[in-house]
Order: structure tokens, then sequence, then C-alpha cells
């Protein structure tokens, strides 16, 4: 069993407002990407309704940052097609530009520039920019505007980065591992500092991160890559409304896990069986293991457990 389950219960757009599902903000069909021999993206199709925060989960090496980077048209595509704001995207450039804001994983442009100086020259490309906002940054974030970019710290780059993504107000705002970087408070300050800008009307985030409690702090839509596609994507809340975690306990080793109808995933240890199971109906999980002599939890897993599980 797999996350696929998800996949064929919903397809990998769940449930967007009813004014959404006519204008994605992210459209991308049939999408494929290898490099070489090796191929990253199948067949991918994902619709990102406007007005959201995504969370983008995957494994290491899953693809996230090509997929980022083919939404963007910062990586050629070998086939299907990627839409934003409902026009084709085959190369960054025009005005749709202006209405995204990009935050790649490594920053190490303009080493000799001075932080004031880059988002000063940076401010001259965007129609809006919201200069008082990175004034207020600059401070909160104890960014130097008079120092060198190359002798910024790995984190003080990453702060930059967002800082320059986030000031021409962009309705499209993409991260890669944002928070990577950055110390327990830049990470909690940064997602307050974003969630606060863009959980506006029309305003919306895609990131990728490993870091499952940013997720819940955001209270985000959680989008799992794996096996080159998007498995599925749902409201966090209601991933932990849906999935639980179903612990069978009895005093006889299992040979193999008890048959559970929603059942996505299992193993047995001994005389435990752990199975996660979407929708489970708690009557027949009582019933069942009153035929097996066995006891039964139902827990809601921890984000961290789904990924776990479901990656
Ligand atoms: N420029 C490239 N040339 C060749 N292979 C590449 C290139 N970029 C990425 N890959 C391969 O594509 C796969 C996906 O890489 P990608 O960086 O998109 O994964 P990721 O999900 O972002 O990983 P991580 O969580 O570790 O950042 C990996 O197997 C990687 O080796």
């Amino acid at each position: 069993m797999s996350a696929s389950n998800l996949a064929s219960v919903e397809p990998a757009t769940s449930m967007p407002a009813p004014e959404s599902i006519a204008s994605p903000v992210v459209q991308v069909r049939g999408l494929e990407k290898s490099f070489k021999k090796r191929q990253v993206i199948q067949s991918l199709d994902w619709s990102v309704p406007s007005g959201r925060v995504i969370g983008l989960l995957g494994r290491n090496g899953a693809g996230k940052t090509t997929l980022l980077r083919c939404l963007l048209g910062l990586s050629p595509i070998d086939g299907g097609s990627v839409e934003l704001f409902g026009e084709s995207m085959l190369e960054p450039g025009g005005k749709r530009m202006h209405r995204i804001g990009f935050v790649p994983q490594t920053f190490d442009l303009f080493p000799w520039m001075k932080v004031r100086a880059y988002l000063d020259f940076t401010a001259a490309f965007y129609e809006r920019w919201n200069a008082s906002l990175v004034d207020r940054l600059l401070g909160a974030w104890e960014l130097d505007g008079k120092q060198k970019i190359g002798e910024l710290s790995q984190g003080q780059r990453q702060k930059l980065a967002i800082v320059r993504a986030i000031a021409p107000d962009p309705d499209l705002l993409v991260l890669d591992e944002p928070v990577a970087s950055l110390d327990p408070q830049a990470r909690r300050a940064f997602m307050s500092e974003l969630l606060t800008l863009m959980r506006a009307p029309g305003k919306t985030v895609i990131f990728s991160t490993h870091i499952t409690a940013d997720l819940e702090r955001a209270d985000a839509d959680i989008a799992l890559l794996r096996d080159g596609r998007i498995q599925f994507m749902r409201p966090l809340a209601e991933l932990r409304e849906r999935l639980k975690r179903v612990v069978f306990e009895r005093p006889e080793a299992w040979s193999h896990p008890p048959v559970v109808a929603g059942t996505l995933k299992s193993h047995v240890q001994d005389r435990r069986a752990v199975l996660l199971v979407e929708d489970p109906m708690v009557e027949s999980l009582h019933a069942l293991a009153a035929r097996e002599n066995a006891t039964v939890q139902i827990e809601t897993p921890t984000l961290e457990d789904l990924f776990v599980e479901l990656a």
C-alpha cells in the first residue's frame, strides 16, 4: 500500500476554494524532466490554487529543487507544460516576473556588492518595491546594509535572499528550503513575517522544507513529491484528521499485519502491528482487535511521523 491511495481518493489538488478552481496560480500538466538518463520528474500534474501556503515535502533527491526551478522557467523541461497565472511558462521574463518572488536554496550572487546597494539595485527592476519593509527587515534580522554579500554568513545570505524576494510584494512566492540555514529564532521570525505578508487574498506561497514544525506552524497544505510525481496535496489539518496511526498489541507475535480497510502502510514488530490508516472505522478496529485477542490504540500522527511513513 502506498500514499498513492491518497491520490486515488482525491487528485493532487485537494478541495480548493470554489473561486480558486477557475484560476490556479500554478498549473502543471504532464511535466517531464531528466538529467541525462536520470528521470527526476515523471508525468507530473499539479494545480496550485491562489491564496494557499503550500509546503512541498519530499526526501533528499526527490526532485523538489528541480520541480521549483522548472516551474519558474529556470530549468528547461523535457515535456509537458507549466502555466503561471494562466500563461505558459517557458522562460523567466516579462511582466509576470514582477509578481513572482523566488528564494533559491543557495544565494551566492554579487559577492562584491554591499547589502544595501544590492537591494537598491534590485529595486529598480520592480514595479512594486516595499522600501519600508526592507528597512524594517534589515533592522529586525540584524543585516548590516554596509556589509559585502560575500562576507555574509550562510544564514545572513538566506535572510537577504528572503528580503529580496518579498520586497517586490509578490503574488506568488516560491522558496526552496528557505530556513535551512536559519537558527530557530530567525526561523520563527521568518515564518511569522512570511505568513503575515502572504496570508492575504490572492497571495500564494510554495516552499520546500524538511522542517515539519514550520509547516505545522504555517498550517500549510502539504504536497508530497515522490517517484517524480505529486502524490497528494492536502491541508495539514485534514491529513491529521483523516490519517491515523493504529497500533494493535497482543500477547502473541504477528506474522503479518491485520487487514484493515484504508491502510496506506503497515509493519509488524513482534507483538505490535502498526498501521497508517486513512479514515479508520473505529468500531471495526475494536471488533478486529477483539477477534485477534489484541488491544488497539488509535493515534493522530505528527507530521514528521506522516512524512517518515509516506515520503
Ligand atoms: N544539474 C543537475 N545535473 C544532474 N543531476 C541533477 C542536477 N540537479 C539535480 N540533479 C539530480 O536530480 C535529483 C533531484 O535533485 P533535487 O535537487 O531536485 O532534489 P531535492 O528534492 O531538492 O533534494 P534535497 O532535499 O536534497 O535538496 C537528484 O538525484 C539529483 O542528483
